[in-house]
């Protein structure tokens, strides 16, 4: 609420904002805790030795930690720890605890002993440049194909989600004293960054406000900004997908569709199967911008294809019917598959298929783990094996995409399919009605 930060007074821990940048300089974890700037008062000795870390890896704090007192609302301390020479001088700063600290210094840990090359190596597949009522967007480089991946980045800056104990511009000391211990380069792609309200009161949180990114450490949700993939705009049919990896601290791209060089890449910010109407609403609200994608330019047309989505996905859900009393919204579907998919010409199969091609009608290819995952158990309901095992396939690949490698939390429902057969799942043969017989191959 920009009333509520500009209206705020001023209690900096010191006296008010940070205007100059900390002395750099590489202390260890061990020297941080020892030594009195930014220390908090009253800690035990146990409580320093024990959670600002006893030095012993390689991951090396370049500035002693900035802490606030204890807060009621994380009943702890908050600090801002900072890595310069993270990721070959990358840096990335986090404000959290010190408990969090110590696990998200071992995460940091396995980069700096085990460094991936594909992290923060890019973007080597786009570039950013002005697009018209946008602002900044990013553009394909190079033809990409779906399911490619386009990049893989660390945060420069990670933020525990606490928006209760202390005033915006108190926040705003630490977030400020955060940015400014990053190295130069870093910290000044983050401060071109676009903002919000445009109060530099409040100058990094409105930059966090417009550019981040929800991202476990230890558990524990973060904010988090990756500057480079803050230039994607939003569309409400994107052709670009992202997953978070907590473990690796990463943000990993993903085009959806293919895509032709030249090609403005988006993702979305927002839940795209909602109405036009309600996606609207949520882009105004937290991101101040009217969405002119194809979808919302013809709101009808799209709003009339989610309603079909909506109810043929509620009819699919309901595992009470069978091919003899199938629900209205499939009987009323006069919907014939087209060849390549025509795998078996029933109503229930054949308003599966149709669930598809209107996701990608819409443009929603990046969400097909569902629509697929449907299709595989309507062929199955009807003994039909090959389609769908080949659906099977088809929503694990989608739910991989969508949510990355582990697939989330109902991969496990299709690698048992592809690993143990069809057959054997509670689905199969349970839409067929009383002529069972008849649909046997
Ligand atoms: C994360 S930034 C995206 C990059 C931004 N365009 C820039 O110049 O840095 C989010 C902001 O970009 C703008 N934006 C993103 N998608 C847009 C769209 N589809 N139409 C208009 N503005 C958009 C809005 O101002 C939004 O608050």
């Amino acid at each position: 609420n920009p009333e509520a930060l500009s209206t705020v007074h001023a209690r900096g821990p010191d006296g008010g904002i940070v205007s100059t940048q900390p002395e750099p300089g590489v202390v260890s974890q061990s020297q941080a805790a020892s030594q009195g700037s930014g220390r908090p008062e009253g800690l035990s000795s146990e409580d320093k030795a024990g959670r600002f870390g006893s030095g012993h890896h390689g991951a090396t704090l370049s500035h002693p930690p900035v802490c606030t007192d204890v807060l009621a609302s994380v009943d702890d301390i908050l600090c801002v720890y900072t890595y310069a020479s993270f990721s070959d001088g990358r840096g990335i700063s986090i404000f959290t605890t010190p408990a969090v600290h110590e696990h998200f210094s071992q995460l940091l840990e396995r980069h700096y002993s085990s460094p991936d090359p594909d992290i923060n190596a890019g973007p080597s597949k786009w570039t950013s440049r002005f697009i018209r009522g946008k602002g900044i967007g990013v553009v394909a480089t190079t033809a990409l194909a779906y399911g490619e991946k386009l990049s893989s980045f660390t945060p420069v800056l990670l933020v525990l989600l606490d928006e209760q104990s202390l005033t915006p511009l108190e926040r705003e000391h630490y977030l400020r004293t955060a940015i400014l211990q990053l190295p130069a380069p870093t910290r000044s792609q983050f401060l071109a960054l676009t903002r919000i309200y445009d109060d530099d009161r409040i100058e990094v949180q409105d930059i966090i406000k417009a550019n981040s990114f929800e991202l476990q450490v230890g558990g524990i949700m973060h904010l988090a900004v990756f500057p480079e993939i803050s230039r994607l705009n939003h569309d409400c049919a994107p052709n670009a997908q992202y997953y978070m990896q907590p473990e690796a601290l990463t943000h990993v791209l993903r085009a959806t569709r293919d895509v032709r060089e030249g090609e403005e890449l988006s993702i979305s910010y927002i839940e795209p199967l909602g109405s036009a109407r309600k996606r609207g609403y949520h882009l105004k609200a937290a991101f101040h911008f009217m969405c002119g994608c194809d979808r919302c330019s013809d709101p009808d047309a799209s709003d009339a294809r989610m309603s079909k989505i909506h109810a043929l996905h509620d009819a699919f859900q309901d595992w009470s019917w069978t091919e003899d009393d199938v629900p209205e919204v499939i009987g009323d579907l006069s919907f014939s598959p087209p060849p390549p998919s025509k795998h078996y010409n029933h109503p229930i199969t054949n308003a599966a298929e149709y669930v598809i091609q209107l996701h990608n009608e819409e443009g929603l290819e990046g969400f097909l783990d569902t629509p697929f995952g449907h299709a595989a158990l309507a062929y199955a309901g009807l003994k039909q094996e090959k389609p769908a095992m080949l659906y099977a396939k088809k929503a694990l690949k989608a739910l991989r995409l969508r949510f990355g490698p582990a697939g989330g939390a109902n991969a496990e429902v299709w690698e048992g399919i592809l690993r143990d057969g069809i057959r054997k799942h509670w689905s199969w043969g349970k839409r067929l009605g009383g002529n069972e017989g008849h649909h046997e191959l």
